[in-house]
């Protein structure tokens, strides 16, 4: 590991990662390899997800080809120096912020979908100017040995590299020094990523998971309502960092919930949903035993079918669950869906307010004021009002987490500054020597009120006219001066 990271920090300080033209056709080769090898890449991600390659497509590739055509076009812009506001003791100065690469940066990805979670973050990375070290879960296995085949096909093969591991190897990893860690994946482990990057202090992005809640009020077209939880939750088979983990609602909505829940996946998925191409599996045998454990006890509405295996979980509903148990204590990530009921919006917000801040939160109403309302006296990574998933796809959103969901944010123009060190660089010129006599020693009160007059703009209206009469006395003593001559 370590020659390896050694090997990716000299390629960095080689300094090649850093013209604009090398990181756009390093952009344009990850986007020609997407093109040329999509089959690879779809069936890789299908194979670890028993997924259609069509929701392959439209769920990672989409994402991940629109970010790069996003970057090519907006990177020459993002790079260029910024000039900023001066003050009165910069007035004559060059003063801009120039964003820098940070350096080699670690991503660490996450099987749920792990084409774009490992891919998305590295376009921030090459964008910004970095050298890169790329490791996939272990868990999405097909995906991560296509990776390791065919970046180095298209990358320049020192600067960015992939490492396939598990645990001990990631472990191993986490040793060395980086100047940025980007992980995503669960929060328990997010800790002991944070904990060994401390060692080094390097900074972490940490892309997290939670519990995120859906409120759905009273005033609110239901038959769409169900619909669009329907997609959001049951989507990869509920193994969505942001898909709505469970229903706040009054009782009286329960029943009606449930049933236009079930309509619809019937719609969705058909009457046989085994046989639907549009349904996956849960990734592995442990995270199945996980999921089925958090049904022992509940009063299942409809769903609940399931088969070891080949993995498969029914979408699933549970009425009237308690919040203190098992279910809605850690985040479902599978095809489970839990109703809480609740007597009205206050206790809902009291209920999300009393939790860890989730990843995403979810308001259905007509009543604009009340989504408004949810938003201001809560708090979470982002929100969505009236739909589920889709602030996901706006890269003109920052995507991350607060609290126990996670630290820092990416996509689009996020990602770049993630990435980037935004340096602030003041150039003074060596000639008005005489300007700078007011800092230095030895200092009196006429100094600083000057500096307070020039800095502070706290001088008095007496002092101003003064120095106007001054400045005024002057103007006129030369105008005299050149009339006389
Ligand atoms: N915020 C987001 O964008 C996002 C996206 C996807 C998933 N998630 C969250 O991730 C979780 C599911 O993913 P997961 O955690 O099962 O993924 P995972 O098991 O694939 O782990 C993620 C990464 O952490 C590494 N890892 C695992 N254990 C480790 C350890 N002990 N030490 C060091 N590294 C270790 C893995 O090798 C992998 O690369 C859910 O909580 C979900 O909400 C969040
Ligand atoms: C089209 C849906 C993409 C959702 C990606 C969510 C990332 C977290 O799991």
């Amino acid at each position: 590991m370590e020659l390896e990271v050694r090997r990716v920090r000299e390629a960095f300080l080689s300094g090649r990662s850093r013209p604009l033209r090398f990181r756009l056709q390093q952009l344009e080769a990850l986007r020609r390899m997407v093109q040329e090898r999509e089959k690879d890449i779809l069936a890789a991600i299908a194979a670890d997800l028993c997924k259609s390659e069509f929701n392959v497509y439209s769920q990672e590739v989409i994402t991940v080809l629109g970010e790069i055509d996003f970057m090519l076009e907006n990177l020459p812009e993002w790079v260029t120096a910024k000039p900023v506001k001066k003050n009165v003791l910069t007035m004559l100065d060059e003063a801009y912020i120039q964003p820098q690469p940070l350096g080699v940066v670690l991503i660490i990805g996450a099987w749920n979908y792990p084409f774009v979670l490992t891919i998305q973050p590295l376009i921030g990375a090459i964008a910004a100017g970095n050298a890169v070290i790329i490791k996939p879960s272990e868990l999405s296995e097909n995906t991560a040995k296509i990776l390791a085949k065919l970046l180095p096909q298209y990358l320049d093969q020192d600067l960015y590299i992939i490492i396939n591991g598990g645990v001990e190897e990631t472990t191993e990893l986490l040793k060395q020094r980086f100047d940025h860690i980007f992980y995503t994946g669960n929060t328990a482990v997010g800790k002991i990523i944070m904990e060994a990057a401390a060692k080094h202090l390097t900074p972490v992005t940490l892309e997290l998971g939670g519990k995120s809640p859906c409120y759905i009020d009273k005033d609110c077209d239901l038959d769409i309502v169900c619909r669009r939880i329907t997609w959001g939750k049951y989507m990869n088979c509920g193994q969505t960092c942001i898909a709505p983990d469970y229903i706040l609602c009054e009782a009286s909505l329960q029943n009606q919930i449930v049933w236009k829940i079930k309509e619809t996946v019937k719609e969705f998925y058909g009457e046989n949903i085994k046989e639907s191409p549009d349904y996956e599996r849960i990734i592995n045998l442990r995270h199945f035993k996980r999921i089925l454990s958090l049904l022992e006890g509940q009063k299942i509405a409809f769903g609940g079918e399931t088969d070891e295996a080949t993995r498969y979980i029914a979408p699933t509903v549970l009425t009237d669950v308690d919040p203190k148990t098992k279910v809605m204590q850690e985040e479902i990530f599978g095809p489970i869906l839990p109703i809480v009921p609740v007597k009205n919006v206050d206790e809902a917000i009291n209920f999300i307010n009393e939790r860890e801040k989730p990843l995403a939160l979810y308001v259905f109403s007509h009543n604009h004021k009340l989504i408004k309302r949810m938003i201001d006296e809560t708090s979470s990574g982002g929100v969505t009002g009236n739909d589920v998933i889709m602030h996901f796809m706006l890269n003109s959103f920052p995507f991350g987490g607060v609290g126990s969901s996670g630290m820092g944010a990416y996509h689009g123009k996020h990602s770049f500054d993630t990435f980037s060190h935004q340096r602030p660089c003041l150039l003074k010129s060596l000639k008005r020597e005489g300007a700078n006599k007011l800092r230095y020693p030895p200092n009196s009160q006429s100094k600083v009120d000057w500096g307070k007059f020039f800095l502070l703009k706290r001088f008095n209206k007496e002092k101003l006219g003064l120095l106007l009469l001054t400045f005024l006395g002057i103007v006129a003593a030369v105008l005299v001066k050149a009339e006389y001559y």
